[in-house]
């Protein structure tokens, strides 16, 4: 815990003088993570579009009326797993709408046509497909979870994530991002992170930057994290996402964040958050990547050799060789990981079933993935 935040206030962050607060973060990177920055190579399903909340900044989602509404069949699933895996993919990103069944009549026919009354359960039974054909780790990303819920994914998955997004309350009042969406009320977010950690699912979540919130809740948002990880040791990672516009949305017309604000709020985030939890921010989103190596990050999330990025469609991977060398230029090395972190891969961590844990472990060790991970020039 930073004794310095609680005492200070934000200003230490928010106004002090940026160029020492990005040290002091980069220097608490390096000291734990060395000057690696690692990726996971993954292919990305989004196994439904449907959803029942209606966040401001989403592309991904559509009406289960609209012609672009689906849900992605097993053959659609396996063929870009095994797509994936041609390509040398460890990780296979679910990443989908929350809870369809209990808004739209067309969603829940939608599902029991293929024979289901709940998505999170075609969703277990895709990780398990997963899991049987292929080579491929599942991480899921569904959103808030309630107990049943993790305790029927848990047992085919390696990880699991939900980005906390934000703590402000005041975003769900009408006119706001999060007006009238359930899964998107601070205490629903906040109950899933618990809920992971008493569950013992290593566990990726974040901030969603620049849809309204003040820097202040921004501050107050890692503190919970880091919080909740205090409790329960189960925060792998955390990703700082900066708000994406695109044409399509309701927020259409509202400002990108700032590059400094991003800035300063990694470096916070380095500085707030225990030093094991791998921080992240997307590559993909920003030709600003160098600089945000400079405020501490030390991995870039999931990059696909084979699918798009679903949520901010509009930005392509980068190439990985051209990321290999522009980390190199900038003084890291660019390394491959799994989905799930080193340190919940050992036979007594308690954490992910014993079956998903052999086989993560395994992969680990094959690839030299278990400690130091792999240098992407050994690789590609
Ligand atoms: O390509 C993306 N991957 C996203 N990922 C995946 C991430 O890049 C990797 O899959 C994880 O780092 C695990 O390796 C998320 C995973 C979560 O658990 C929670 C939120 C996200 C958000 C994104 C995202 O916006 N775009
Ligand atoms: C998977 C994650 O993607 C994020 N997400 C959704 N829409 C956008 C956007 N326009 N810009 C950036 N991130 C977004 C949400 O925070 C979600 O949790
Ligand atoms: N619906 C989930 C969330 O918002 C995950 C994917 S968002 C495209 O957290
Ligand atoms: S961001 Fe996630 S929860 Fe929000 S509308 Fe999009 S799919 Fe649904």
């Amino acid at each position: 815990m930073n004794t310095q935040s609680l005492s200070t206030g934000t200003a230490w962050a928010e106004t002090g003088d940026l160029r020492a607060l990005m040290m002091r973060a980069a220097g608490i990177r390096d000291a734990h993570w060395g000057r690696t920055v690692t990726y996971s190579r993954k292919a990305f399903v989004p196994l439904t579009n449907m959803c029942r909340d209606t966040c401001g900044y989403c592309t991904f989602v559509k009406h289960p009326e609209s012609p672009e509404a689906n849900i992605m069949t097993p053959e659609q699933v396996l063929a870009t797993a095994q797509k994936g895996e041609r390509e040398g993919c460890k990780e296979l990103l679910f990443s989908l709408g929350e809870k369809p069944e209990l808004r739209y009549e067309k969603a829940r026919k939608g599902l029991e046509k293929i024979g289901y009354s709940r998505l999170t359960d075609y969703l277990r039974d895709m990780c398990e497909l997963v899991l049987a054909e292929t080579s491929l780790l599942p991480h899921v990303n569904a959103g808030t979870l309630t107990d049943d819920e993790i305790d029927v994914l848990r047992p085919v998955s390696a990880s699991m994530g939900m980005m906390l997004e934000t703590v402000s309350r005041r975003l769900t009042r009408k006119g706001q991002p999060h007006y009238a969406c359930p899964d998107k009320v601070p205490v629903q977010r906040l109950r899933t992170l618990e809920r992971a950690g008493q569950k013992q699912v290593p566990f990726t979540t974040g901030l969603l930057i620049g849809i309204g919130e003040t820097f202040a809740e921004r501050i107050e948002a890692l503190h919970a994290i880091n919080d909740a990880h205090a409790r329960h040791g189960h925060i792998q990672e955390v990703i700082i996402q900066n708000f994406q516009r695109k044409p399509d949305i309701e927020m259409a017309n509202h400002p990108e964040p700032a590059l400094e604000d991003m800035l300063r709020t990694i470096a916070a985030a380095r500085i707030i958050l225990a030093p094991e939890i791998s921080l992240q921010a997307p590559p993909n989103l920003s030709a600003r990547h160098i600089a945000y190596l400079e405020a501490g990050i030390n991995d870039w999330g999931g990059i696909s050799p084979v699918t798009i990025d679903f949520i901010n469609p509009q930005h392509e991977w980068p190439e990985i060789r051209a990321l290999a060398s522009s980390c190199t230029g900038a003084g890291f090395d660019l390394r491959e990981r799994l989905t799930v972190y080193p340190r919940y891969l050992t036979g007594d961590s308690g954490f992910i079933n014993p079956g998903v844990l052999a086989r993560a472990a395994g992969m680990a060790q094959e690839n030299g993935l278990a400690r130091d991970q792999r240098h992407i020039g050994e690789t590609a």
